[in-house]
């Protein structure tokens, strides 16, 4: 695994190529090469045409063709390998680039909050971010392959052209800068229209993921025509914006180039002045050869570059939108958090989480943006290895209390790891500390493994066997390698849930918040991964969050909410303080149930 690199800045471009400076320079040998070989191609065809003028008229030699064509041959093979090398090359860094890129945004977007996650659109930004990435590098191969193929080449056929005839050079050169500001003035457009073609794209990618997992539920209540109709808008529109994104990418090229082309016709006039010596300059048919034939190549170059304008317009609306996910924090979290895990691995399970003793929370008071009061001056403690199950009635707030540990939103009051407050720690530091599982498993389309190792290289066994499902995948048509669908669609509801226990448990973290994890499992099953969990946990916090109050005589405090407040003690006292719980515990078969 490669270690996070300090000067590196993922937000700059220039990182990405200093980073990829052994392939570029692989590149920028290859690439002079091929250019000074293309420019020797060019001086033997102006020689050889001017050798066989002499040769028909009887005083040139065969033999000078000869030593002539042998040149240009072996002029050729070199300009094809150096190509081939620079090509493969920059290829490689564009491969290099995409991929160190996207892994600095993985590691972002898992770790950007829920609730910036849902402004944007999960599916929208995950789609749209990817497409940028992909646009960017594109736009970042082209930059450096013309460099060469463009850049040196058009410097070095300008200066040939000079040589031969200044006058003319400048005249003709007049029209490859025209063809530059064409490109420049429809930038506005292409840019334009690549932007709303992204923005469908997005817009199309949630229709379908919101097609796919509520499909049964609109067919349920009847609503498929409207939401099949809803689907074909927004495949329309993605089509017409796709339709003209192309037709703005494609329709430009070919002007620049005849633009940048129309100087052919004054060499044409001129230079055939020069060849009878009437004109600026003294001109053998093979200058006149090599002359038009360097300005046709360095023409069909500066179209390149016009399109290569294009490539870079592209890539610089990609870069503004995924610039803010690549930041510097999320490469050095996104590798903290897969060396944390892989070292509780090889040093054993504790080596590689923080040391963290105690939990405080004081006073804690919490609204969402948009409601009213939900946490009301909620004060607890919690010790290492000690368990703390939070119930109370429905909607009281105790998921709530569970994603204030998230600090997505502020809260008044203060959460204390070993007197720091949570609130004020770097994101990186709070992501060490806090593991949390929520309501909805958060399962993406990949194997069951790869669910729960999530790029780490520990045994996914080990943890399917903690959450009592290395049986089930073992018979699943692939095993371990099955794919799960999109949020776990091809699993059952327990399978999910389990599922996303066995990664919370796979990247072990000091304080650990499990929202009902156990909701839609049968008591058996429940109480081995309960045991599983005790056993695993007794150097981490557990806050456990359930309506099911069986195994509540097991944790070490009951925490009882109702109304935004708490009333906390061991199971006996709340047995006796809360009626509302006793009542609750009686309903689930009371003390016969108890599991000491
Ligand atoms: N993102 C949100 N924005 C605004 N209000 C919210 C949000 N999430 C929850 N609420 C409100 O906060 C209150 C408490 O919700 P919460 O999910 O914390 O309760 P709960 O005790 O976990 O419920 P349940 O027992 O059904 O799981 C509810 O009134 C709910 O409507």
């Amino acid at each position: 695994m490669e270690k996070s690199d300090k000067t590196f800045q993922p937000d700059r471009v220039l990182s990405y190529f200093k980073k990829e400076w052994k392939v570029l320079l692989i590149v920028t040998i290859s690439g002079l090469i091929y250019n000074l070989g293309l420019l020797a191609g060019l001086w033997f065809e102006g020689k050889m045409t001017g050798c066989l003028v002499e040769i028909l008229r009887g005083l040139g030699q065969f033999s000078d063709m000869l030593v002539l064509v042998l040149g240009y041959v072996t002029a050729i093979a070199v300009v094809q390998i150096a190509r081939y090398i620079k090509r493969f090359y920059v290829r490689r860094f564009a491969n290099n680039v995409n991929r160190r890129m996207k892994e600095i945004l993985y590691a972002g977007l898992v770790r950007k909050s829920r609730a910036s996650l849902r402004k944007e659109g999960e599916g929208s930004i995950m789609t749209k971010a990817i497409l940028d990435v992909d646009d960017c590098v594109e736009g970042m191969r082209k930059f450096t392959t013309e460099i060469f193929d463009t850049g040196v080449a058009l410097a070095a056929y300008a200066g040939m052209l000079l040589w031969y005839d200044f006058r003319l050079a400048l005249l003709c050169m007049i029209f490859p800068p025209i063809s530059y500001m064409t490109a420049e003035k429809m930038k506005k457009m292409i840019q334009r229209t690549g932007a709303a073609y992204k923005e469908q794209s997005g817009y199309l990618s949630n229709a379908t993921l919101d097609r796919a997992e509520n499909a049964i539920t609109y067919r349920v209540f009847g609503c498929e025509q409207e939401r099949q109709l809803a689907y074909e808008e927004n495949l329309t529109s993605y089509e017409k914006s796709a339709v003209k994104a192309n037709i703005w990418n494609s329709v430009m090229p070919p002007v620049y180039r005849i633009i940048s082309m129309v100087g052919v016709l004054f060499i044409l006039y001129f230079g055939q002045k020069n060849v009878l010596g009437t004109g600026w300059s003294t001109w053998t048919i093979a200058s006149f050869t090599t002359f038009l034939a360097c300005f046709v190549k360095m023409s069909v170059k500066s179209s390149s570059a016009a399109k290569l304008f294009n490539a870079v317009h592209k890539a610089q609306v990609s870069w503004k939108r995924i610039k803010p996910l690549l930041t510097k924090q999320e490469e050095e979290n996104g590798a903290k958090a897969r060396e944390n895990s892989e070292r509780q691995d090889t040093e054993g399970k504790e080596a590689g989480l923080e040391n963290v003793t105690q939990l405080q929370i004081g006073h804690l008071k919490f609204a969402y943006p948009d409601g009213k009061q939900i946490l009301n001056d909620i004060s607890f403690q919690i010790k290492k290895g000690q368990m703390i199950g939070i119930t109370g009635p429905v909607a009281c707030g105790k998921s709530t209390l569970g994603k204030a540990f998230l600090c997505e939103y502020p809260y008044e009051g203060q959460i204390l790891v070993d007197g720091e407050e949570l609130q004020k720690m770097t994101p990186s530091k709070r992501t060490g500390i806090i593991g949390y599982l929520g309501h909805d498993p958060e399962l993406f389309n990949d194997s069951v493994e790869n669910n729960v190792l999530m790029g780490t290289k520990k045994n996914a066994e080990d943890f399917l066997k903690m959450v009592c499902m290395d049986e089930e995948v073992k018979e699943m048509d692939n095993g371990i390698q099955t794919l799960v669908g999109n949020g776990g669609v091809r699993l059952s509801g327990g399978q999910g849930k389990r599922l996303a226990l066995a990664r919370t448990l796979c990247y072990q973290k000091p304080v650990l918040i499990l929202d009902d994890p156990f909701s839609a499992l049968d008591k058996s099953t429940e109480k081995q991964i309960f045991a599983n969990l005790k056993e695993q946990s007794r150097e981490n916090m557990v806050l456990l969050i359930s309506h099911r109050l069986y195994l509540f005589p097991q944790m070490d405090q009951i925490i009882w909410m109702e109304d935004g407040k708490t009333v906390t003690g061991t199971h006996e006292e709340l047995l006796r303080k809360v009626l509302e719980y006793e009542k609750l515990f009686m309903e689930e078969g009371g003390a016969g149930n108890e599991e000491k």
